[in-house]
């Protein structure tokens, strides 16, 4: 019996995700931490570790530097080895600078000689940026029972969510006999994880076929379902998306609660602990006189002298006395002072906090101006890297603060899709 480990992984890590704004203004979407300690990524290449696959190879394009930080030689995931391994598969542009990568397909396509030179007999792709738990050895046998081309990774969603997926209706055999992306009127509520098992040949022969079928949701599996076997591969875990801000904290917040059905605890979720900077360990964390810390998550070398409730902290933030902080994320080194106040928060690495502001509280934005003019309203204050609110500053919520240039702070408020100031 063929073992699923022969399947190659190619890994989908290089789209903008501009819909996490300032988090991925200087990083890709996959890099982005996740969990107090985890970088998104790290969810899908522990399944493929745990899911006992060897060869992966890593699309990039936007962004990729802190990524390719982050996975270096694969250690973390047990992918150094003479016959295992991770690699970063650059963007493959043209002449043009312009000549990016137009869509998943077309990523892919672009590195057909990575796939001929791994002959197995199934590729499976994958998104980097998914927060979940699953067993590919599972999907990969229950494709090769179906003698399937493309198996597609599926699971039911809420009907108001179905319009930012691929949509399928299914037959009793699961065989997908209807297709959808990001269907405006919802027929079925049966989504696409975006997780494909292609028979490798299969593959091959398809994107050899047309080069303006750049996208698998688009164009590949419309044409494949009416004409091959295509088959859904029915999900019941826990499974996010978490290309939005608003899904971006659900996620982290479903952390604090058992019921949610994540659970890093045992599933199993390796890291390349910080990548960024620094070459010693960080010590434990210190909870001092007056730290109230209720339902959060701390990671290692924190300071905690104040209140944090409902809360996931990275690496060395520290929080004095006084200060009280709610609902929030924290990536690694931020400070908030004496007394500061923040509320729905997610901020981004090395920002500081001064004494008394107070951060996504009330109605108002403190300064609005243009610079971004269509963002989904969410309630969330985004907080972008390095900034530093001043003294007794309010900011309300729903905003998002950054530095320029000259490290100048300045707010923006997020809005309803469609809305302008
Ligand atoms: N040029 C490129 N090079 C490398 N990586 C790239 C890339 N373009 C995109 N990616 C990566 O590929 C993944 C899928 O990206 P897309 O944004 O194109 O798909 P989307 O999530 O909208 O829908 C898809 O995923 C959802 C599930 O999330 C499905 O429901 C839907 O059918 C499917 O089209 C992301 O991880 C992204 O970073």
């Amino acid at each position: 019996m063929r073992r699923p480990a022969d399947a190659l992984v190619l890994l989908l890590a290089g789209g903008v995700g501009s819909r996490l704004n300032q988090l991925v203004e200087t990083r890709a979407k996959p890099a982005v931490t996740f969990g107090g300690i985890y970088r998104i990524i790290d969810f899908s290449l522990s399944n493929v570790m745990n899911s006992g696959l060897t060869r992966v190879g890593v699309l990039t394009q936007y962004k990729p530097l802190s990524l390719m930080g982050h996975i270096g030689t694969g250690e973390p995931w047990d992918f150094s080895g003479r016959s295992r391994g991770v690699k970063i598969l650059p963007p493959r542009t043209g002449m043009k600078d312009s000549d990016w990568y137009q869509g998943t397909a077309d990523a892919v396509r672009r590195n057909v000689d990575f796939i001929e030179s791994n002959p197995t007999d199934e590729v499976l792709v994958l998104s980097g940026d998914h927060i979940y738990n699953m067993d590919f050895a599972a999907m990969i046998e229950y494709h090769r029972f179906k003698k399937a081309d493309i198996t597609v990774g599926m699971m039911v969603v809420p009907e108001s969510q179905i319009h930012q997926f691929g949509a399928g209706i299914v037959n009793e055999d699961n065989r997908i006999v209807d297709w959808e992306e990001k269907p405006q009127v919802p027929r079925t509520n049966l989504a696409s994880m975006g997780i494909y098992v292609f028979d490798r040949k299969y593959l091959l022969k398809t994107l050899a076929r047309e080069k303006n079928e750049i996208d698998f949701g688009m164009h590949i599996l419309p044409w494949a379902i009416e004409n091959d076997n295509v088959f859904a591969y029915p999900f019941y875990g826990y499974w996010r998306d978490v290309g939005t801000i608003q899904a971006y904290w659900e996620a982290n917040m479903d952390l604090l609660r058992p019921e949610s059905g994540i659970s890093p605890e045992r599933w199993q979720i390796f890291t390349n602990v910080e990548t960024e900077g620094r070459r010693a360990d960080r010590p434990a964390t210190r909870f001092l006189e007056h730290a109230d810390v209720r339902n959060s998550l701390i990671s290692a070398g924190c300071i905690i002298n104040g209140t944090v409730i409902n809360s996931v902290l990275s690496p060395g933030v520290i929080i004095e006395e006084g200060a009280v902080v709610r609902d929030s994320i924290l990536f690694r080194d931020c400070v908030v002072k004496n007394n500061a106040q923040l509320d729905l928060v997610i901020s981004d690495k090395l920002t500081r906090f001064c004494a008394g502001c107070a951060v996504g509280v009330g109605e108002h934005h403190d300064i609005a101006n243009r610079l971004y003019p269509k963002h989904l309203y969410t309630g969330i204050t985004l907080i972008g890297e390095f900034a530093r609110i001043p003294e007794n500053m309010r900011i309300g919520r729903n905003c998002i603060v950054s530095c320029n240039a000259t490290k100048k702070m300045f707010t923006v408020p997020m809005l309803q899709d469609g809305e302008s100031i």
